[in-house]
């Protein structure tokens, strides 16, 4: 891979953006990466959880403008159209996906964070869509996700002023589900991931989905979609397992299965 590392450890599957001299800057190499390395994980038994980080000081500082002067109407719709579809790619993936911010997440950087499931930022990082500076708008997906992840009010204030805010700020305004020190935060989020493999993967696959396309469904699709994944969690060994696990006062062993 030119442009994307990766590794497996424990679990945990690493898609590790490096460009660190670009700031992780996302050109095409790397929107086609990085849906590959996803597709790999996603297909991999070994990998429970996936986690996106950046080398160097960026988690990535978004879209590679420098490819930007090439483009025209349609060429930057295709480009936005790929971006938006690896996005969603990564949303979709079945299992749970982290986005460990070291640094900046900007732009489509931050569409990329916005596209997994948890983001656990450092101090020092930095937040935002600033997209409008360069006269245009987010691209991967920002303007339909910034607002459901926190609402029409800040997610309009982050993509009209294009300002960059604090992690804090992010954690504040629920953008982050967690800011920790950058010395600790690879442990941290293992830490997270942990938690996210004890459980049945088979259960959290299926609530991701509920979760995520229940919501963005009428209120009635949603709910029907909550009963029936609920019935089929129940043809699984490990709803056998959890059940007789809390009866016998023991641990659960998830097998997924
Ligand atoms: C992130 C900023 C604020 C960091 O500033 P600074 O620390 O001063 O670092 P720089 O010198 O600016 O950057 C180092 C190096 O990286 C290149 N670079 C940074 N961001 C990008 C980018 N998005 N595309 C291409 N290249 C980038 C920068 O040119 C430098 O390269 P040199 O060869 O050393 O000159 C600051 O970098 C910044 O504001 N970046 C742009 C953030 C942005 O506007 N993002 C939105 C992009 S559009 C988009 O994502 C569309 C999808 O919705």
């Amino acid at each position: 891979m030119e442009t994307v590392e990766t590794k497996i450890e424990n679990g945990i599957g690493w898609i590790i953006l490096n460009r660190p001299d670009k700031l992780n800057a996302i050109n095409l190499k790397m929107l086609e990466e990085l849906e590959e390395v996803t597709k790999n994980f996603e297909e991999n038994n070994d990998v429970k959880v996936i986690i996106f980080t950046g080398n160097g000081k960026a988690f990535s500082a978004g879209a590679d403008i420098s490819q930007f002067k090439e483009l025209n109407s349609i060429s930057a719709w295709n480009f936005a159209k790929k971006g938006r579809r690896v996005m969603d790619y990564i949303e979709s993936v079945s299992k749970p996906t982290i986005a460990m911010i070291n640094g900046y997440a900007l732009g489509g950087g931050l569409e990329l964070a916005l596209a997994c499931d948890f983001r656990i930022a450092a101090e020092e990082a930095s937040l935002g869509l600033p997209e409008i500076n360069l006269g245009i708008y987010p691209g991967f997906g920002g303007t339909q996700r910034l607002v459901r992840a926190i609402g029409k009010a800040k997610a309009m204030e982050l993509m009209m002023t294009g300002d960059k805010i604090p992690a804090k700020e992010a954690e504040r305004i629920g953008l982050v589900n967690k800011v920790v020190s950058l010395s600790s935060l690879k442990e941290e989020t293992i830490k997270f991931a942990g938690k996210l493999m004890e459980k049945s993967p088979i259960a959290l696959a299926i609530l991701k989905h509920v979760i995520l396309y229940g919501n963005d469904s009428p209120l009635l699709d949603g709910l029907n979609m909550e009963s029936l994944g609920w019935g089929v969690a129940f043809s699984t060994e490990d709803e056998k397992e959890g059940v007789n696990a809390f009866l016998e006062k023991r641990k659960a062993i998830f097998k997924g299965k």
